[in-house]
């Protein structure tokens, strides 16, 4: 189970897919076969790159479609759909195909990202979550990264779950913050349910039900003592807190053996304060006890404090990660790109004044190039569905907007990325687990160039058309003129 509670999200849809839907049935459309790309067209953060994240939801939400008897009355009390829908929608069982990028993925703007295949009112009516899931994970994925490469390896942890926007906003940012290369998360029901490793510290009103200080840290560290991290900024971190960790790492600790886990400072000036709090502690021999630090961080404020030279073994980080406080929305959206007819695949496109909301129409697979030597991604090159890259021939990339930009590669390997994941409604995709997914994330986001990583100003990654697919473009552009 990959949902926290066992609800069934069928009717968590927006109401225009429950109409249109209606509306091909009684147009005798419902059956007609699109084709759906989801697709995003801006970073986050102007950033060079998002990571993809939210599939295994996406599988377990489609696995689970289905309409109730309370369902059905509910939608023929607002007196407006058909009872043939209606008794449609009863014997409802998903049957579509669908394609999608690996989680973990670095993604960039315009490819797809995930293509459904199959009877429209269907594939229409899936659109709403599988935005709202990919979306989601995709977003905090992507921040949870830029936060975790600016701590530059230095651990970070998700303590978000109490600022999340709900419940699903708590496990799934949890999830998708372990993917983007978190090393744990406070959330415990994320780790039970996806084996990623919940971790904590404690809280100032541990420190303050006690009569002191040193009584609380004293308590804790006898129960604790193979895992002592010591909260040292209730009172006062350098005249206090630390001078009492101190003492009792070494009168509660020591004799029996153990040593400290650390120190967390959660206020005032981190880097004057880790600087000071990290001299005492050698000064005292413990130079091997951490300092955690924590206090609405994200990765501005990580750089900042560690070009400042601050003395901060790993992070803790909440609110501005699992809300991506600094750009909260991932703008993904779901366009038709073709319709069968007659058993052919007939493209589609969405025209727009704005150059760059211009959809591209068929159906399609991203073909990821990397150099042969080197393994670094040169390109993403969007094919129809139809063409092969690779396969010791030379390629030819050019600029889809500026044609006479081109260049031709010959020592690259291509592989695809649009992965297939249900095929005819049955599932033919075994999702990794959480840590398998970060591995391979860590794995991917390696392949990329430095200047595709940085935070500002990142070069823009190639995201190009082959020829057909361009021509195809081109020609539809200038018959809808
Ligand atoms: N050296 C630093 N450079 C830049 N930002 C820092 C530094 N130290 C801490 N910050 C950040 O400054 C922000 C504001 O901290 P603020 O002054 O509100 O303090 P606070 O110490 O949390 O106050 P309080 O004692 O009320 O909790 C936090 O986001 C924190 O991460
Ligand atoms: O600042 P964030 O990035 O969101 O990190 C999580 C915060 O949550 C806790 O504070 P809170 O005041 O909620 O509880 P506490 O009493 O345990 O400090 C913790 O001490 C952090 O400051
Ligand atoms: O374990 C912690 O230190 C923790 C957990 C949640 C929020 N803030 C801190």
């Amino acid at each position: 189970m990959s949902r926290y509670v066992d609800a069934n999200l069928t009717m968590l849809t927006d109401f225009y897919e429950l109409t249109m839907a209606n509306g091909y049935f009684l147009e005798r459309f419902a059956d007609r076969v699109a084709y759906f790309d989801m697709f995003f067209r801006h970073i986050p953060e102007d950033g060079g790159f998002a990571i993809m994240a939210g599939v295994e939801q996406v599988i377990d939400y489609l696995q689970n479609l289905s309409f109730d008897e309370d369902d059905i009355a509910y939608l023929r009390g607002k007196g407006i759909f058909d009872d043939r829908f209606l008794d449609y929608l009863r014997s409802f069982r998903f049957c579509c195909d669908v394609w999608a990028v690996p989680e973990g993925t670095p993604i960039f703007p315009g490819e797809p990202i995930l293509t459904v295949r199959g009877p429209v009112a269907q594939a229409q009516f899936v659109e709403t979550m599988i935005l709202l899931t990919v979306n989601h994970q995709s977003l905090i994925a992507t921040k949870a990264n830029r936060i975790v490469r600016a701590a530059q390896g230095r651990p970070v942890m998700e303590f978000g779950s109490r600022r999340a926007q709900g419940g699903d906003g708590a496990i799934f940012g949890a999830r998708a913050a372990v993917i983007g290369g978190c090393a744990g998360t406070a959330c415990t029901i994320a780790d039970r349910q996806f084996g990623i490793p919940a971790m904590g510290t404690m809280a100032h009103s541990w420190v303050q039900m006690f009569d002191t200080e040193l009584d609380a840290f004293r308590a804790y560290a006898r129960i604790y003592p193979q895992n002592c991290v010591l909260l040292v900024d209730t009172y006062n971190v350098l005249k206090s807190g630390v001078p009492n960790a101190i003492r009792v790492f070494r009168e509660e600790l020591l004799p029996r053996g153990f040593r400290p886990a650390g120190i967390r400072i959660d206020s005032g000036d981190i880097t004057y304060l880790s600087r000071k709090a990290r001299k005492l502690l050698d000064d005292a021999g413990f130079a091997d006890c951490g300092i955690v630090a924590s206090n609405s961080l994200d990765e501005y404020i990580i750089r900042d404090i560690l070009v400042q030279g601050a003395n901060v073994d790993s992070f803790g980080v909440g609110e501005r990660l699992i809300t991506s406080r600094s750009e909260p929305v991932f703008g993904g959206v779901y366009k038709l790109a073709a319709v069968e007819q007659d058993g052919r695949i007939v493209p589609k496109i969405k025209i727009s004044e704005n150059v760059e909301k211009i959809t591209t129409p068929g159906f399609k697979q991203v073909w990821r190039l990397y150099e042969r030597e080197s393994g670094k991604a040169i390109a993403d090159v969007i094919t129809l569905a139809d063409e092969t890259i690779g396969g010791g021939q030379p390629y030819e990339l050019f600029d889809p907007e500026h044609t006479w930009k081109r260049k031709t590669i010959t020592d690259f390997t291509a592989r695809p990325l649009l992965t297939p994941v249900f095929r005819a409604g049955e599932c033919v995709y075994q999702s990794p687990s959480v840590k398998e997914i970060a591995a391979y994330c860590r794995a991917q986001i390696d392949t990329l160039w430095e200047e595709v990583l940085r935070f500002e100003n990142p070069h823009r990654y190639y995201v190009d058309l082959s020829r057909p697919l361009w021509t195809l473009k081109q020609h539809m552009m200038e018959q809808m003129q």
